[in-house]
């Protein structure tokens, strides 16, 4: 058989061994001459190039990308579908059908790859440039790096504690970096206060990947309600002065870690918080996802998710792909969809060098209260009863952090100085007084 013969679209993908067939086959980055349908925004995956017969015949174990994967762990490799998002997210149909693929393809693998432009790649380049210039520092250096009312800045390795473990990733996290005049900060709002920038050569390009990310969030939205069938606005509306964060993520060796004569772990099972989380790895690799599934339910903002199925069969390994973004979905995602779309668990594994990685999460307002979705296909949502008292997404970022960091001097701040009890006021709950833009 040949795959040349056959189109492949972004859209129902022929699929051989239970896999999409990856575009690399639709661009022919070789020169394979095929041309893709217009209204298909299908793009290769730009490095470890495949040959089209090793996707036909991969065996069932083991695929490509495998030799990247940390020792001691078995998973399936993934093979992503990559997308490439249009400059401005209209409501035409190819918009539309490219929508409906990002949706399809969430629901069946529970992440997507999407490709950089030159621009992207470039700004990947240089914030993952500061980020080894930062983690190269004194310990001393960077641990100054902290703020009592934020939860951005440094985290030391062995500090960030998932379901009672410690983990071994090195972090520094931006928040909305706020000034100590700002009335939000003023009145002592948890979670909200200064970004503690080592210097401007972190700050900068950090910025100015963060806005980009920002945009492709606000897009990847857009076409996400085209694909749901939902009002335009039905998800952004959410993110008006949207509580984005970013995850600058350094990961020690295995066995260079100070876990304590054992040999410590990257970051332990979870799903993250809001929307969307839209992560760049270097080549190492280390993350491993779990698929959308029926069969295990979870509902983190009820119950914690945080070690779900950590050492259970049935993880998928995401080998690093040069030139792309993975985009996989967050807890509130999975609340507005009522379950059509679901938060995907992952987890990050030690590999033998360090390894560098960013997540940025594209978020509801702080202050937002979300809300199941009116409409919509495949019977995602009932009809609007009333009867949902949503979730204040605050509440939920602040419950999170406060677990991940007990023993951190914002967690004491913010307990001893009873903010937390600021989450149930009014102006905390509304998006009323959030700017515009
Ligand atoms: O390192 C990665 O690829 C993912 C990191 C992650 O899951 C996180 O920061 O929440
Ligand atoms: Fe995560």
């Amino acid at each position: 058989m040949n795959v040349l013969a056959r189109p492949v679209t972004s859209v129902g993908l022929p699929r051989l061994l239970g896999k999409a067939v990856l575009s690399t086959a639709a661009q022919g980055p070789a020169g394979l001459g095929m041309a893709m349908p217009p209204c298909f925004n299908v793009k290769v995956a730009q490095a470890a190039p495949l040959r089209v017969s090793q996707l036909l015949y991969r065996p069932s174990a083991g695929g490509v990308g495998e030799e990247t994967m940390p020792p001691g762990f078995k998973a399936e490799v993934a093979q992503l579908d990559t997308f490439e998002l249009p400059e401005h997210a209209t409501g035409s149909l190819s918009n539309r059908r490219l929508g409906k693929a990002l949706v399809d393809a969430w629901r069946r693998d529970g992440i997507i790859q999407i490709a950089m432009s030159d621009t992207q790649r470039k700004l990947w380049k240089d914030a993952k440039a500061a980020s080894c210039r930062f983690f190269r520092k004194p310990h001393s250096e960077k641990a100054v790096c902290v703020d009592s009312q934020s939860y951005a800045g440094y985290i030391a390795s062995g500090e960030e504690v998932t379901d009672g473990i410690a983990d071994y990733s090195e972090i520094f996290t931006i928040t909305k970096d706020l000034d100590l005049s700002d009335s939000r900060v003023r009145a002592k709002w948890p979670c909200h206060g200064p970004c503690p920038w080592p210097d401007i050569k972190m700050k900068e390009p950090m910025v100015r990947y963060n806005e980009d990310l920002g945009v492709q969030g606000e897009k990847l939205l857009q076409l996400a309600e085209l694909g749901l069938g939902v009002s335009p606005g039905s998800l952004t509306r959410y993110t008006r002065d949207g509580w984005h964060h970013t995850r600058v993520l350094r990961f020690p060796p295995r066995n260079a870690t100070n876990g304590k004569g054992k040999e410590g772990r990257g970051i332990g099972s979870h799903t993250d918080y809001g929307l969307l989380v839209i992560s760049t790895q270097d080549e190492v690799g280390g993350l491993f996802i779990r698929r959308p599934s029926y069969k295990e339910r979870f509902a983190n903002w009820e119950k914690s998710a945080a070690g779900l199925r950590e050492d259970d069969d049935g993880w998928v390994y995401i080998p690093p792909v040069a030139g792309v973004h993975t985009v996989i979905l967050g807890d509130m995602m999975q609340y507005l969809t009522r379950n059509y779309l679901t938060a995907t668990p992952h987890k990050v594994g030690l590999n033998t060098r360090e390894r560098f990685a960013f997540a940025y999460f594209h978020e509801p307002s702080f202050q937002a209260i979300v809300k199941p979705l009116e409409g919509g296909y495949g019977g995602m949502v009932r009809d609007s009863s009333g009867d949902d008292e949503g979730i204040h997404y605050g509440t939920h970022f602040t419950n999170m952090f406060m677990r991940n960091y007990p023993d951190r001097i914002t967690t004491k701040r913010l307990l001893a100085e009873d903010r937390y009890t600021l989450l149930a006021e009014k102006e905390l709950r509304t998006m009323d007084s959030v700017p515009a833009f």
